[in-house]
C-alpha cells in the first residue's frame, strides 16, 4: 500500500495551475494571481502633507516665535497653485500636496492664530519633517503582488491602491461530488427504511468552496453501475471529480469499475492511512477523479488531507501538504500497526503554550459527533512505538485551518 506522502505526492503531480483569466478587482479576493499586480503610477503621486497644519520654509523659523502670512490652502483632493516665498505659510492638511517652496510642516498644535491671514509657529519647524515624499508607498511599475500568491483583503487594498481594476487569476476549479450508496438521502428528504443522511456531499461542498474552488453537487448515485456510470459522464467536465463511499471491496461497491467504463486509469486504490485506507485515485485526458472512502470521518479527513492540496495546486498554488505543528501528549497511546494514524483528539496547553494532546477513547470512524468536537487530528506515523504521556507528537490542529473545516 503507498504511503499517505507517496499517495499526496502522485495526486499533487497530476494536477497543474488551471488557466488565467480576467477578473473584476471587486471580485478577486480569495483568487489567486496569474500574473502580477504593477503598479500604474506613483503612490505618493506627489509630495503629501502627513498632517494637519501649515507648509512653511525651515528657513522662516530660525527665531521662533515667528509670525507668517497665510498665503493659501491645500487640502487633500486640491492644491495650493503658488509657489511659497520668504515669510509665507500654506495652510495644509493630512494628505495635502506640499507646495513648491516648502520644505516643512509643522502641525497645527505648534502653532497659533491671532490674525487673520497670520500663523505663529511656535516650534517644530524641521526641514522634511511630517512630508510623504512621491513614491515613498511604491513607485509606478513596482511588482506589488507577485504571481502565485493568493489575494487576502489586504492585498485588494495593495492591487486598488496601484490602480489596477482588473486582475489575472487562475480559474476557480470545478469541482464535482458525486455521493454513491442506496442507503443515501438528502437532508431534507423523507428518509425511508434503512436509510441515513449523505452528510458528507454537503460538508465536501463546503469545504471545496472554502478551499477557492467551486462544488458541483452530481446528486447521489444509486448502486448501480448504470447510475453510476451516468452521473459521473454527467461530472466529466469538472477539473476534479471526487467521488464518496463505494470505494472499498464490498459487491457494492462500484465506483472503481465505474471510473474505467468513463475511460478513466485508476492510479491507486488503497493506502496505508487510518480512517480512509480505500482512498482512489485515477485520471483521463484533462480530468482526475479522487474517490473519498464513505465512512464520513475517513471522508473529511481524507479531503482535508488530499483534496485541499489537489485544489490548491488547480488554483495556481503549490499544493503543500496540511500543516502540522508540534504538541505533547496528555495521555499514553498505544503503539501504533502499518497505517498512518490520524486520531481525533482534545488539544489544551501546557506551560510552555505547546499544545496538550487528548485523544477521544473512541476512533470510528461513522461517528461524526466526535468528529465536530475534535479540536484537531493526532497523527501517528506507522508502526510508531508505545508513548506516554509528555512525549512529543505531531497534530494537525483545526485552528490553523482558518475555519474551513
Ligand atoms: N472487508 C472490508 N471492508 C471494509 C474495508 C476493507 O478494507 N475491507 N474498509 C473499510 C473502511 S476502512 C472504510 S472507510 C469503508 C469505506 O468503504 P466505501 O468507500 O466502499 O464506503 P461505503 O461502503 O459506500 O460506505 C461506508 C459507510 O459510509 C456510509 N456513507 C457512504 N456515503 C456516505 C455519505 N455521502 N454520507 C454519509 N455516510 C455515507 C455508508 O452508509 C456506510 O455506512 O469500508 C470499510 N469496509
Ligand atoms: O479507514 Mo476506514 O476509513 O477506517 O474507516
Amino acid at each position: 500500500m503507498l504511503t499517505v506522502d507517496e499517495a499526496l505526492a502522485r495526486i499533487v503531480a497530476r494536477h497543474a495551475p488551471l488557466p488565467a483569466e480576467t477578473v473584476s478587482i471587486a471580485d478577486a479576493a480569495g483568487r489567486v494571481l496569474a500574473a502580477p499586480v504593477v503598479a500604474r503610477l506613483d503612490q505618493p503621486f506627489a509630495d503629501l502633507s502627513a498632517m494637519d497644519g501649515y507648509a512653511v520654509r525651515a528657513v522662516d523659523c530660525g527665531r521662533l516665535p515667528a509670525t507668517l502670512h497665510v498665503v493659501g490652502q491645500a487640502p487633500a483632493g486640491g492644491a495650493y497653485a503658488g509657489t511659497l516665498g520668504a515669510g509665507e505659510a500654506v495652510r495644509i492638511f493630512t494628505g495635502g500636496p506640499v507646495p513648491a517652496g516648502a520644505d516643512t510642516i509643522v502641525i497645527q498644535e505648534n502653532t497659533k492664530v491671532e490674525t487673520a491671514g497670520t500663523v505663529t509657529i511656535l516650534e517644530g519647524a524641521q526641514p522634511g519633517r511630517h512630508i510623504r515624499r512621491r513614491g515613498l508607498d511604491f513607485a509606478a511599475g513596482t511588482v506589488g503582488i507577485e504571481t502565485g500568491r493568493r489575494l487576502a483583503p489586504r492585498d485588494v487594498a495593495l492591487a486598488a491602491a496601484m490602480n489596477t481594476p482588473w486582475l489575472s487569476v487562475h480559474r476557480r476549479p470545478r469541482i464535482g461530488i458525486l455521493a454513491t450508496g442506496d442507503e443515501l438521502v438528502m437532508p431534507g428528504e423523507p428518509v425511508g427504511p434503512n436509510q441515513i443522511l449523505s452528510s458528507s456531499a454537503l460538508a465536501v461542498a463546503a469545504l471545496v468552496r472554502g478551499w477557492g474552488g467551486e462544488a458541483i453537487l452530481l446528486g447521489i448515485a444509486r448502486d448501480t453501475h448504470e447510475d453510476i456510470g451516468t452521473r459521473i459522464s454527467a461530472g466529466l467536465s469538472c477539473d476534479l471529480l471526487v467521488t464518496l463511499g463505494g470505494a472499498s471491496v464490498g459487491e457494492h461497491d462500484l465506483v472503481q469499475d465505474a471510473l474505467k467504463a468513463q475511460g478513466f486509469d485508476l492510479d491507486f486504490w488503497r493506502i496505508a492511512m487510518r480512517p480512509g485506507k480505500p482512498l482512489m485515485f485515477a485520471e483521463r485526458a484533462a480530468q482526475t477523479a479522487l474517490g473519498l472512502p464513505g465512512n464520513p470521518v475517513s471522508t473529511m479527513v481524507c479531503a482535508l488531507l488530499f483534496l485541499k492540496p489537489a485544489i490548491e495546486r488547480l488554483s495556481g498554488l503549490p499544493g503543500s501538504p496540511v500543516a502540522t505543528r508540534r504538541a505533547v501528549l496528555g495521555s499514553d497511546v498505544a503503539a501504533n500497526d502499518t497505517r498512518q494514524d490520524y486520531v481525533r483528539c482534545r488539544l489544551g496547553r501546557d506551560g510552555s503554550g505547546l499544545p496538550v494532546v487528548t485523544p477521544f477513547s473512541v476512533q470510528d470512524s461513522s461517528m461524526l459527533s466526535f468528529l465536530a468536537h475534535a479540536d484537531g487530528l493526532l497523527v501517528r506515523p506507522a508502526h510508531d512505538a508505545a508513548r506516554i504521556a509528555g512525549s512529543a507528537v505531531e497534530i494537525i490542529d483545526f485552528a490553523d485551518l482558518g475555519g474551513t473545516f
